[in-house]
Formats: structure tokens, C-alpha cells, sequence
């Protein structure tokens, strides 16, 4: 048997936890903040339900084979408690978050072999906890090495494609071309549909353009038509797909936005690459949040 926990089973934990739990051969702990009964993800596949084992405190938890941490990155405090009771000698720590800083939380505390960052795309919204709508299958991307082909043995039964890649840094940037555009949405409360009107769309794509010099001065491979790349996915959407941040700001949560936009003001600043487009977002939208 498998033991798998999974801290944070919100739009993407509770996802990945689902899918995980439909194995017999897994033994699937959920590591909650808000308890619920069992989970409901309507997938692309049709409906699935799980019934996990729901722990609400990591109080007579044992270390378990892989931890899946889910948690936003604003809620790494939180997350510690249960790493300290979860993870043994032979734990791996897989970390699903948007950004490119996923393992600097963990380093020191997770041994670099036992500590893997996953750059995932899996769109997926809750309506409630353990409801979740999970819009496409997606995929997740590890670096290939240590534990990336047992982890892809923990998905071969699902439709989530686990990927071994080569260059983990382009990757990771990429994916932030895509989620620094989601500001906008954040910032207008509207669904991923706005990116049809052209000057929203432009506004995307200066947020990606600066993305894209900051990651190629962090060793990124990107193209140039990246912008237009992130526009062309917002646009082959459904309309109405309300990404992570969005769904932040709409709840009242707080919101990733150092990790989405601010780092690439962060890191722009250090490589001297001006980054205005992201500068003004990350204001508005803590303002707005303030
Ligand atoms: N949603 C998406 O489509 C995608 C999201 N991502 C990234 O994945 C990560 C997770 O996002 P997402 O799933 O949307 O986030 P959600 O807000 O849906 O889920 C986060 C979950 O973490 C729980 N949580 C917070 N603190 C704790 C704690 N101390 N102990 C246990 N659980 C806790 C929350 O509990 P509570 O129920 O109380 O709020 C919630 O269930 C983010 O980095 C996001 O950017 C990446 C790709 C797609
Ligand atoms: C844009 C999306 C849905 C892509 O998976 C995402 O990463 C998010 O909502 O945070």
C-alpha cells in the first residue's frame, strides 16, 4: 500500500487527492483546514468521488510515503505542523504551486533528494469544500531525476499526465507567462472570456513580455511570441474558467500576488529589467485588497 497525504485539498489537492484515492493500492490522507465529508470533483472524465481519510490536525499522523503540498503559497506557515508529522526518512515532498520559487520554503527543513517542485496545470475551481470542477485533465511537470518516474507511477491510472522534464526552470517560467496574465482577471472580477477584448489583451501581454525578459535573464528558454501564445490559451478557454487568483480576490482570501507578479518585479530588479506592468498590478491589487 502507498500512503499518500495530501496537504491543502483545494481546487488542485483535492483534484489530485480524488484522482489518487480512485487506487486501491493508495492510501489517501486529506490534511484540512476546513473539514468535509468526502470529495466530488466533476472531471472531463465525468463525475468522481473519494472518501479519504480527513485529518484536522496532524495530531497522531505518521510519516507517509509522498506528501503532496497544495496549500497557496501565502499559507506555508500553516503547512509546516503537518510536514513535521508526515514526513519520515524515505517522505517525498511534492510541491503543487504556480510560481518559480516552489522548493525555497521548504529547503533546510526537506532534504533536497525528498523534495521535488511541481509546476502544474490543471485548471480547477471549488465551489465548496470537497466540490470541486476540474476543467481539463492537465498535466503536472517535475525535473526528471530522483523520484520523478515513481512519482509518475502514482498517475498511470489516472488521466493527469505526469511529466519528467529536462529543463524544470523554462518550465516553471512558462507557466508564470501564463499565470502573470491572470492579474488582469483578478483585477476587472471577470473570467478568463475578457481576454477577447483586445485592450485587455494587450495589457496581458505586457505583463508576459516582462515575464519573459526577467526569465530568460534567470535562464529561461522562452520564445518571443510567448504573449501571444498566453492570449491564444486565455482565448481557446471556456469563458468563464476563473483562474486561482481570481478566485482569491473574489473570495476575500488573500491573494498569491508576490508570488505571480511580484517575483518578477523582484527578480527584474536584480537583473535591472524594468517591470512596470507587473509593479502596477501587484499595487492595485493589494490596494484593492487593503
Ligand atoms: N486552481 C487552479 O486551477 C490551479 C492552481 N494552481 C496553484 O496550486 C496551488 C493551490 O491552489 P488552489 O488549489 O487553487 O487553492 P485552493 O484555495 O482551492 O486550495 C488551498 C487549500 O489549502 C487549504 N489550506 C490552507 N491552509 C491550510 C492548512 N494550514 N492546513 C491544511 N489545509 C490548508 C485551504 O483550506 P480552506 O478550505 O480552509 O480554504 C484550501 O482547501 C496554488 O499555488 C495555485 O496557484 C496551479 C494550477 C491550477
Ligand atoms: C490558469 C490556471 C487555471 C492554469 O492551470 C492556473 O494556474 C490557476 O488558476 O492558478
Amino acid at each position: 500500500m502507498t500512503r499518500i497525504a495530501v496537504i491543502g485539498p483545494g481546487a488542485v489537492g483535492g483534484t489530485l487527492a480524488a484522482w489518487l484515492a480512485q487506487n486501491p493500492g493508495h492510501d489517501v490522507t486529506v490534511c484540512v483546514r476546513t473539514p468535509f465529508e468526502r470529495l466530488e470533483v466533476e472531471t472531463p472524465e465525468g463525475p468522481i468521488t473519494a472518501s479519504p481519510r480527513v485529518a484536522t490536525s496532524p495530531e497522531g499522523l505518521s510519516p507517509v510515503d509522498w506528501v503532496f503540498v497544495a496549500t497557496k503559497t501565502y499559507d506555508t506557515q500553516g503547512t509546516m505542523a503537518w510536514l513535521d508529522a508526515l514526513v519520515g526518512f524515505d517522505t517525498t515532498v511534492v510541491v503543487l504551486r504556480n510560481g518559480v520559487e516552489h522548493t525555497a520554503p521548504f529547503e533546510g527543513r526537506i532534504a533536497q533528494t525528498h523534495l521535488v517542485p511541481a509546476v502544474v496545470d490543471i485548471p480547477a475551481e471549488r465551489s465548496a469544500p470537497g466540490k470541486i470542477l476540474q476543467r481539463r485533465n492537465g498535466w503536472i511537470k517535475v525535473p526528471a531525476g530522483y523520484a520523478g518516474g515513481a512519482l509518475a507511477m502514482l498517475f498511470v491510472e489516472t488521466p493527469i499526465q505526469l511529466q519528467l522534464v529536462d529543463d524544470f526552470t523554462t518550465e516553471a517560467w512558462k507557466k508564470l507567462a501564463l499565470n502573470c496574465a491572470g492579474a488582469v482577471n483578478a483585477l476587472v472580477l471577470k473570467p478568463a472570456g475578457i481576454a477577447h477584448d483586445e485592450g485587455a489583451a494587450e495589457v496581458m501581454r505586457s505583463l508576459v513580455r516582462e515575464c519573459v525578459a526577467v526569465g530568460r535573464a534567470e535562464g529561461a528558454d522562452l520564445s518571443d511570441d510567448l504573449p501571444d501564445q498566453v492570449i491564444a490559451g486565455y482565448r481557446a478557454a471556456d469563458p468563464g474558467s476563473v483562474n486561482s487568483l481570481h478566485a482569491d480576490r473574489a473570495a476575500g482570501r488573500p491573494m498569491e500576488l508576490d508570488a505571480r507578479n511580484g517575483v518578477i518585479v523582484r527578480r527584474g530588479a536584480v537583473h535591472g529589467i524594468a517591470t512596470p506592468a507587473n509593479a502596477m498590478v501587484v499595487a492595485l491589487l493589494s490596494a484593492a485588497a487593503s
